[in-house]
């Protein structure tokens, strides 16, 4: 299967080359060409869909160079059918219009015309649409619409290069030609003689002859009789060199008028008779009717009066059949034009309502994406508020922490420390429980301070901070509170149970190594316990006890955990020591 189709794909790649080579030579090798063809039509099933196109249009083409233009249109037709590529497909049809004009179908070529214009718009590649636009400037010159022709001439010109001289060489002679009708003979005289020397300096000798022509033609209907004989003689010996017989023919039949006019009639003659000896075709009927009538004149003037009722027949044969042809050609190509017109107008509608849909549809488009823009700037909005507010909840609760936090230890400071406690004490009373209250506060610290400075104080503070943190349970509140003050409030303890976390605290603090505060000091604390007792309603009392027992632990010397006892109750109007607690907030 594999190397079936293997063999498939070398097979297609060897007629594309094939076709390839055909291509090349078709234009310039006819013969050759047709011999290739005729080999390759044997394998023609085999061909692809594309390449039986290229084929059949190749064909087609070689019928054209044959003069068999039925023939050509036949494979023309199928090949239409099978040509996908753009540009052989517009060269298809303005080989179609060749045939359609050679067998004077003229309504036909240009309907020929129209479609390869509209494929040659199509065309991207500039050296393909000018080269189509100079074939289709030939094919209208066929038909003398010479508008047309100065139209696609003037197209070419503007998509040619400086290099494209061959194209500008040949558009400008198609523009002097055209300008010979369409403008004074002035300016054609001046278009021809721009066309000859732009020709001749690029070597384009063919062409620049022809433009030689022209001037000759020009001069000829000014009546400048003897520099169009100068000029048509010279032209005349360009195209001998061509062989060039319908140019040749046309050539003699101009000189054949000039020499009529200036009396020279054996010389009119000599020109006229090589017109009329040519073969029977259709490019040639204008000559003939020319050579006729010069030589009708001229056998009236000899007194040959047969002779010259005989010419002009003659003459009237070749009138009336180019006098329809170029009524034909006329009223094909007005009538080509008025569709045109129409399909214009008709496509110049559909574009107007196409352009509205299209406005109607950006309009849609940019209020759909308002309209996006709009939800996006509200869910930004939205989204934007939320992270306000949330951010907003965020700092407040920061600064609500940082508010019931001691900025130095990281501790609850006092008001928060004792509301939480205050709140564990109701709680422990509804539930019914014991609770302890440690109060203990710095010895001597104000001598820490005032020896080893402020920072050596705030040292310890934190270091002592530290040190209990890790010893009091996660259900205890442990609070600063006051300067060198803190209280340990313990739900469900009992007094014993309080007195054995003072005394840890106690040891705790007292081994705690100051030399790494970069000076070493005694760091000891005083302890005073109590717990809830029975007419307990509030934390006051308790906090008051402890007060009372952490003086006492003072008193006592220092270093020391004291449990409250009502013996520590002071007389009335002694001198207590006050706790910092406020005993009644204030
Ligand atoms: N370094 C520092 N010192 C503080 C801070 N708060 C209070 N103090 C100081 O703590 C000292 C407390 O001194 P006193 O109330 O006389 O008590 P004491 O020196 O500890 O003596 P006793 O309590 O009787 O052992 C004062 O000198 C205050 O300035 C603080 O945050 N940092």
């Amino acid at each position: 299967m594999v190397l079936y189709s293997g063999h498939l794909i070398a097979a297609m790649q060897e007629y594309d080359q094939t076709l390839d080579e055909i291509g090349v030579i078709l234009h310039s090798d006819v013969s050759t060409s047709v011999t290739r063809l005729n080999e390759l039509e044997l394998s023609f099933d085999k061909l692809s869909p594309a390449q039986q196109g290229r084929f059949l249009t190749f064909k087609g083409i070689t019928f054209i160079y044959n003069a068999h233009y039925r023939e050509a249109l036949i494979n023309f037709n199928q090949a239409e059918w099978l040509v996908k590529d753009t540009y052989l497909l517009a060269s298809l049809y303005s080989y179609k219009a060749t045939a359609y004009i050679a067998t004077r179908d003229f309504e036909q070529a240009l309907a020929m015309m129209a479609k390869s214009l509209a494929l040659i718009v199509r065309i991207e590649d500039v050296d393909i649409k000018r080269s189509a636009y100079l074939r289709l400037a030939n094919l209208y010159s066929g038909l003398e619409a010479n508008d047309a022709v100065a139209l696609y001439a003037t197209k070419a010109i503007e998509l040619a290069d400086a290099d494209d001289v061959k194209d500008i060489c040949t558009a400008k002679l198609y523009l002097a030609v055209s300008s010979l009708e369409l403008r004074s003979l002035d300016s054609a005289f001046s278009d021809f003689e721009n066309t000859l020397s732009y020709c001749k300096q690029n070597g384009l000798s063919l062409i620049a002859n022809m433009a030689l022509k022209g001037l000759g033609w020009v001069k000829l209907r000014e009546g400048d009789f003897p520099l169009s004989r100068n000029l048509l003689l010279k032209a005349l010996t360009g195209y001998e060199a061509f062989n060039f017989q319908l140019e040749i023919s046309h050539v003699h039949a101009l000189l054949a008028q000039n020499y009529l006019a200036t009396g020279e009639d054996a010389e009119a003659k000599i020109h006229a008779e090589r017109v009329i000896t040519q073969p029977e075709d259709p490019s040639s009927i204008e000559h003939k009717q020319l050579a006729y009538r010069v030589l009708s004149e001229l056998a009236a003037r000899q007194g040959a009066f047969e002779q010259a009722y005989e010419y002009s027949l003659q003459d009237q044969h070749y009138s009336k059949l180019l006098f329809d042809e170029k009524k034909m050609k006329a009223l094909a190509y007005q009538s080509s034009k008025f569709n045109v017109d129409e399909k214009e107008r008709e496509i110049n509608l559909l574009n107007r309502e196409r352009e509205l849909y299209m406005a109607m549809q950006r309009v849609k488009e940019r209020e759909r994406t308002n309209m996006l823009m709009l939800v996006t700037i509200l869910i930004g909005g939205v989204i934007f508020l939320a992270i306000l507010f949330i951010a907003g909840m965020l700092q407040k609760r920061k600064y609500k922490r940082m508010a019931s936090l001691d900025s130095l230890t990281g501790i609850l400071n006092r008001g928060a420390g004792q509301e939480l406690a205050e709140n564990l004490f109701v709680q422990t009373l509804a539930k019914g429980g014991s609770f302890s209250v440690i109060l203990f506060d710095l010895d001597h610290f104000k001598r820490i301070n005032d020896s080893f400075g402020h920072g050596t104080g705030d040292w310890a503070l934190k270091k002592v901070v530290e040190i209990l943190r890790s010893r009091i349970r996660s259900c205890d509140v442990f609070s600063r509170v006051g300067g060198e003050e803190f209280g340990i409030f313990l739900p469900s303890a009992s007094e014993a149970q309080a007195l054995e976390v003072a005394q840890l605290c106690r040891e705790k603090i007292a081994a705690i190594n100051t030399q790494h505060s970069g000076h070493e000091f005694s760091l000891t604390a005083s302890f005073g316990v109590s717990s809830m007792g029975d007419s307990d309603l509030s934390l006051d009392p308790l906090l008051h006890r402890a007060d009372l027992a952490l003086y006492a632990a003072k008193s006592q010397g220092r270093n020391l955990v004291v449990a409250y006892s009502a013996a520590l109750e002071p007389d009335k109007g002694s001198n207590a020591r006050q706790s910092k607690l406020s005993l009644s907030p204030s």
